[in-house]
């Protein structure tokens, strides 16, 4: 086989020829091994692709997969025609990529690097997708892009409680990689990197190994590391009205290349597990406004029911705390305002200056106005969320993320015309 022939392989047309030869490869899913059976059938349609044209971005409404790699970059040519010349093979291979396709040649030249890095080789397409954000730094006058910043991106400001690492915040483009399997979305990042090289630099980059929300119907609530149910109320996809009133930006705005697109603001929140793990179940309870192991609020029985905050004990006193989380959270006590949440469990070993876990809650959400939406929440439970004493924000970011593309367009076309 040549090269050339080779490179017009998809990962699956891999797989099947592994098999073919004399084996099934290490990491087949149920549908490589039926591949491998049935070698002279036509492969089915695969059904772990979730496309990437479209009217908006994937990795937004869609059923929140297992695994992130959530990078942010800064941009260190101070070329225009670099960052676009960039964003054009960016989308080229994110394409390839979320398709289940290597971004190159792997055996290509034996003289050369190869073009994909070849660890995703052989594994499935994961419903992999990569979200691309543009931060409020992009806007200053490097790339001539003053008069295209959007009125309501700006860096999230300091609110009370935060306790944020530079270093881990912020940054002039992000990239978010969402699969069902860690090596997919890994491999994903690592290729945009290397083809970016020269023209961006990682600035951060956050793993999370477990999502902690849902954003549709058809997905189970997971739990968060705190051992709670979280997702429960949040705005799912099956309802349009909620995400054009609360996600997806309109008309109202004044850059007409975000129409269509959302703002996600990231951060990374550090639960006290060790403390966390001595309160008594009751307390935990109170803190959070719900059930334990079954989710329902504190005034009903069943996940699903719903919270009655004005409800009173035999005592006379609020039954769901004034400060517990749901209470301040809820769009009752933030004039009707809600985000979507898409946010993952994550760990980082244990922090070696105390010996604890170093260990929470990648908190993301998506809305059409970071000021209005998540920075009044969090300004409220900053300040007398219950939770506080076990959690602490540590690392911060926003990004402009625009609309989905058209085959043949390119990320960021719209913003750079
Ligand atoms: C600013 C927004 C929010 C931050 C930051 C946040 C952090 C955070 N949340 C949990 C656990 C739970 N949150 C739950 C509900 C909930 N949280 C927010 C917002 C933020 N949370 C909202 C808007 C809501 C929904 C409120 C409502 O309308 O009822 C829940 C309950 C289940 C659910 O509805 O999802 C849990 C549990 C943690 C652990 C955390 C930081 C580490
Ligand atoms: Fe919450």
């Amino acid at each position: 086989m040549t090269s050339a022939e080779r490179s017009g392989f998809s990962r699956r047309g891999l797989l099947i020829g592994a098999a073919g030869a004399g084996g099934v490869a290490v990491g087949a899913t149920a549908s490589g091994l039926f591949n491998a059976v049935n070698a002279d059938e036509p492969a089915p349609p695969p059904t772990d692709v979730v496309p990437f044209f479209g009217a908006q971005q994937a990795g937004v409404a869609t059923p929140v997969q297992d695994r992130l790699v959530f990078a942010s970059f800064d941009v260190v040519s101070d070329r225009r025609e670099d960052l676009v010349a960039m964003l054009k093979e960016w989308t080229s291979a994110a394409a390839k990529l979320t398709a289940g396709d290597p971004v190159g040649e792997v055996a290509g030249h034996p003289m050369a690097p190869p073009e994909d890095t070849g660890e995703a080789l052989g594994l499935p397409a994961a419903n992999l997708t990569l979200t691309v954000g543009f931060g409020p730094s992009l806007f200053d006058q490097r790339f001539g892009l003053e008069a295209k910043k959007p009125a309501v991106l700006h860096e999230i400001p300091a609110l009370p409680a935060d306790e944020l690492d530079l270093g881990r915040s912020h940054g002039d483009l992000c990239v978010q990689a969402c699969a069902d399997d860690a090596q997919v979305a890994f491999h994903a990042i690592r290729n945009l990197l290397r083809i970016g090289r020269g023209t961006v630099v990682m600035r951060w980059c956050q793993l999370g190994f477990g999502r902690s929300s849902t954003t549709t119907r058809s997905q189970s609530t997971p739990r968060n590391l705190m051992g709670f149910k979280d997702g429960t109320n949040n705005i799912l996809s099956e309802s349009p009205a909620d995400m054009d009133a609360f996600v997806w930006v309109g008309d109202e705005t004044d850059q007409q290349w975000m129409r269509g697109g959302t703002y996600v603001v990231s951060r990374r929140i550090r639960i006290l597990v060790e403390s966390w793990d001595r309160d008594r179940l009751e307390d935990q309870e109170a803190v959070i406004g719900r059930q334990k192991v079954g989710g329902g609020p504190l005034t009903g029985v069943r996940e699903r029911d719903v919270v009655d905050l004005a409800a009173k004990n035999k005592q006379g006193e609020l039954v769901v705390d004034t400060n517990a989380h749901i209470r301040l959270a809820a769009p009752a006590s933030n004039d009707g305002q809600k985000i979507l949440r898409r946010g993952f469990n994550f760990t980082d070993g244990m922090d070696p200056r105390t010996g604890q876990l170093d260990a929470g809650l990648f908190f993301i959400c998506f809305q059409k106005d970071p000021a209005k939406q998540f920075v009044a929440i969090q300004r409220r439970l900053g300040a007398t969320d219950l939770l506080n004493e076990y959690i602490k924000h540590v690392a911060s970011a926003v990004f402009a993320c625009p609309p989905g593309l058209r085959e043949g367009q390119w990320w960021g076309q719209d913003l750079f015309s």
